[in-house]
């Protein structure tokens, strides 16, 4: 570079950086990431480094980033507030670390290493135990005055009364808004259709600007404190400081290290990498400085930082792709989840081509349009999420994204309760992700013990319509003739928002081309993972070309599909092409593309649509359309399923019981219903009191059984099993008695037993003919008083004249002498 390029770059570095300055500091607002705006400065610096007779005071290197604005009255520092040295690399992380040592002569030393959180800088001057001043880090010399604003902050002392503070000290920390509170703030806003805040961050340092502090306070904004300015006390080291803000009663995150090495610094970064997502702000990276504060004094400064601390900031990485689509995943207990499909973009070292939406109020705060440019970012979160929004490269008639109103699996319209951020389909008993999630509890291993029947075995009995509920399990075993060529695997599959079905391209070049392997495809896909489809049906065709096999017909079909997607608007969803466009490939005339839509829609399988339109086809498209299907159902799979399906039916009472799924009855509350009730009817016909006297019943269970009992659907699922032969009563010889002393009697027993574990009195009242009640009551015979028995409970028993036996008496009773 020569030295006027280099002015030249330095000149629009520099009013770049200014510009994004005044964006984030004085509009709260950031139109790059952080990590590329750290970038440009990192450019900027290297620069005026290589070319230092281009450096100028006024430089966005030398200066700290904001200013004040007009609306406060503004204060000098006295001391200056400065920026930090940052690094997203450890390499620059170990030349920091030499530095220091050198600096030091390589002495030892000491780092203290905190977070650093994602919030708005402020200093405090307390004078006299008072509270006088809260300034804002302003340009680094003088910042605006907000005192009125800080003082609605719960946790910031504003006097000291019974402490011994010095007469004069300054503290500083980080203000910020809890993600919660933002989330809270922005769910509010969203209800009044006010604009939401696009991140805690800037949020916090609008709100401290603000001119209203009775708004201020309803903000809950809250602060942690990393430093302390006082010539009056003795420490002179950064923990005790820390020590003495904590003793103050100064908020101070309790996630900082003493560290001996750089190693161990890398340690701490380390741990904090993903664990930091759990803490409840925004955090950016780790802060680490030297401990000493004569050997901070002996390392100085430069213009605008320390070279005493640095902080290492996490990369989240950014990338800018297009919104094709949204599709929406509905969840085995009805929840809706929207995924966004982009074009596909390099991202950490990965292609990403889907990011998560979240839920509505996602999609309104970040303002999506439909074919917008968004930003994704990779966080702490597995699976990507679209950060912002690139309004300027919105088409002029794109149209705002609009939420679904109905379930894409079943048509349900959707509900959203109340004080909940996501859509759930209200159709617990028939919406095809819900009744999986049912039929998989009751096939667990624990419940009927159905282990032929895995996920997706289920997942095409219920979508080819042969499972609808429990007792249709039962009656598979007739119809097994049908089940095969049932189509089992439904990764292949993805549906649209508004339920039509895509096929994956693996499969739809595999059925649409002669003489290439499904093998030969996958792996030229693999090679076009990062190219966006248009791209990738190209590079198919010079593909089909070079494996020289039927060439002339390949190539003419992949021709006719790209002349498809380019005249049928169907949604584009990266890896998958809409079905009716590939089986009208397929089956040629004998059925138009808008009969194929409107069968496609609401269908699951291939094989589904097919058995819709009921066409006559030849032999060689029949063979076509199969290598679009994918794995069926074989005759071993479906004798093997039928033998397991046969043997649950020895399940017991208990089990059963369990894997009807009733809510709030997990497998131990089945257990005890069961031996209490000893059979379904008299479970169903049992009265509230009865149940309520049974060991761990409460309200809520009994709810959820009369709940139960009431759908008629239920009764009639309870009477197609029994006939199908499932047990639903207690076998008897499991029950037999050990005796029936206690016949008619009911029975408590209260503290601690000596002859008993708490279980074990329960059986054993129950074998000699008892029953178990679990509270005080009037109804009880008697109560088997054990050592500590509360006296609440006590004093009740003897209020209603409940007899109190003791352990001793009670075995005697029984004829044990022990
Ligand atoms: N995206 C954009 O457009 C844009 C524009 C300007 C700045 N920025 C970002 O803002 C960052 C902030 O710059 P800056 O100069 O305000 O801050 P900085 O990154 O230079 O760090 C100093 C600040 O860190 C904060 N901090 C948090 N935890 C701390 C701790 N434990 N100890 C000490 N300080 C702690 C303090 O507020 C302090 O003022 C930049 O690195 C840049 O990434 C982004
Ligand atoms: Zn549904």
């Amino acid at each position: 570079m020569t030295p006027s390029q280099a002015e030249a770059r330095i000149a629009e570095l520099s009013q770049q950086i200014n510009y994004y300055n005044h964006q984030y500091y004085q509009e709260d607002h950031s139109e790059i990431s952080d990590y590329e705006f750290d970038k440009l400065l990192e450019e900027l610096i290297q620069l005026e480094t290589d070319f230092p007779e281009f450096l100028t005071e006024q430089s966005p290197s030398q200066r700290v980033g904001g200013t004040i604005t007009k609306e406060f009255e503004t204060a000098m520092h006295e001391t200056r507030m400065l920026s930090l040295g940052n690094t997203y690399s450890e390499e620059e992380l170990l030349a920091f670390d030499e530095r220091v040592a050198k600096g030091l002569e390589h002495r030892n030393f000491e780092y203290f290493c905190e977070l650093k959180f994602d919030g708005v800088a402020i200093s405090l001057v307390y004078e006299n135990g008072k509270l006088v001043r809260a300034v804002t880090r302003g340009d680094g010399t003088k910042g605006d005055v907000v005192t009125e604003n800080i003082r609605t902050i719960r946790n910031i002392p504003i006097f000291f009364s019974d402490q011994e503070v010095p007469a004069k000290f300054e503290v500083r920390g980080e203000i910020f808004l809890p993600r919660k509170e933002f989330e809270k703030i922005n769910s509010e806003r969203a209800e009044n259709g006010d604009p939401l805040l696009a991140n805690p961050r800037n949020a916090a340092s609008g709100t401290v600007k603000m001119q209203d502090s009775s708004i201020v306070a309803k903000r809950r904004l809250n602060c942690y404190f990393y430093q302390l300015i006082t010539n009056e006390t003795e420490v002179n080291q950064h923990d005790s400081a820390m020590a003495l803000l904590e003793k103050w009663g100064f908020n101070v995150s309790p996630t900082y290290k003493k560290c001996d090495s750089i190693k161990e610094v890398l340690q701490y970064i380390e741990e904090w990498r993903e664990k930091r997502h759990s803490l409840p702000l925004d955090t950016d990276g780790v802060v680490l400085k030297v401990n000493d504060y004569d050997q901070r004094e002996e390392l100085g400064f430069t213009a605008k930082i320390p070279r005493w601390a640095i902080a290492y900031k996490y990369q989240a990485e950014s990338a800018e792709s297009q919104l094709l689509s949204i599709t929406y995943q509905v969840g085995r207990t009805g929840a809706i989840t929207p995924v966004a499909n982009l074009s596909p973009v390099q991202l950490a070292g990965t292609t990403v081509k889907r990011a998560s939406l979240h839920n509505a109020n996602e999609i309104e705060r970040l303002g999506l349009y439909e074919g917008d440019y968004v930003f994704v970012e990779k966080g702490g979160e597995i699976i990507p999420k679209i950060t912002a929004v690139s309004i300027e490269k919105r088409n002029s008639e794109a149209q705002p994204v609009r939420y679904i109103a109905h379930c894409p699996e079943c048509g349900t319209e959707l509900i959203r309760r109340e004080s909940e951020a996501k859509h759930y389909c209200p159709n617990t008993q028939s919406c095809p992700p819900q009744l999986l999630g049912r039929i998989e509890h009751f096939v667990h291993k624990r419940a009927m013990d159905i282990d032929s029947l895995g996920t997706e075995r289920i997942r095409a009995l219920i979508d080819q319509g042969y499972i609808s509920n429990f007792a249709d399990i039962y009656d598979l075993e007739s119809k097994s003739d049908e089940l095969l060529g049932l189509e089992m695997n439904q990764d292949q599959y993805q549906k649209t928002d508004e339920g039509m079905l895509y096929i994956s391209l693996h499969k739809a070049l595999f059925a649409l081309t002669e003489g290439i392997s499904l093998s030969a495809i996958g792996k030229f896909l693999e090679e076009n993972i990062e190219n966006a489809l248009e791209e990738t049906l190209k590079n198919f065709l010079t593909y089909i070309r070079e494996s020289k096999k039927k060439v002339a017909q390949n190539v003419g079909t992949i021709q006719l599909l790209e002349g498809l997607l380019q005249s049928y608007p169907f949604p584009k969803v990266e890896d998958f092409l809409p079905l009716p466009l590939v089986l009208s490939l397929l089956i040629g005339k004998k059925a138009g593309i808008s009969r194929l839509k409107e069968v496609a829609i609401h269908e699951s399988t291939v094989h589904g649509i097919l058995l819709k339109l009921n066409l006559d086809l030849s032999k060689e498209q029949e063979d076509r359309i199969k290598k679009l299907k994918a794995n069926t159902f074989q005759e071993g799979v479906i004798t093997n399923m039928i033998e397991g399906i046969k043997a649950s039916k020895e399940q017991s009472f208990e089990r059963v019981l369990f894997a009807l799924g009733i809510r709030n009855i997990g497998e131990n509350t089945a257990q005890i219903l069961a031996r209490s009730f000893k059979n379904i009817d008299n479970l169903k016909n049992a009265s509230s009191e009865s149940l309520l006297e049974v060991n761990g019943v409460g309200e809520t269970l009994v709810n959820s059984l009369k709940e139960f009992f009431s759908e008629e659907e239920n009764i009639q699922i309870i009477d197609r099993l029994k006939a199908q032969g499932l047990n639903f009563e207690i076998e008897e010889i499991e029950r037999a008695l050990e005796s029936n002393v206690l016949e008619g009697k009911k029975i408590l027993a209260s503290g601690k037993l000596n002859h008993f574990k708490r279980d074990e009195i329960i059986d054993f009242v129950e074998a000699n003919g008892g029953q178990y009640v679990k509270s005080v009551s009037k109804s009880l015979d008697f109560i088997i008083e054990g050592e500590d028995m509360g006296p609440s409970k006590k004093e009740k028993a003897e209020k209603l004249g409940v007899k109190l036996i003791s352990e001793e008496d009670f075995m005697k009773m029984m004829g044990k002498e022990f």
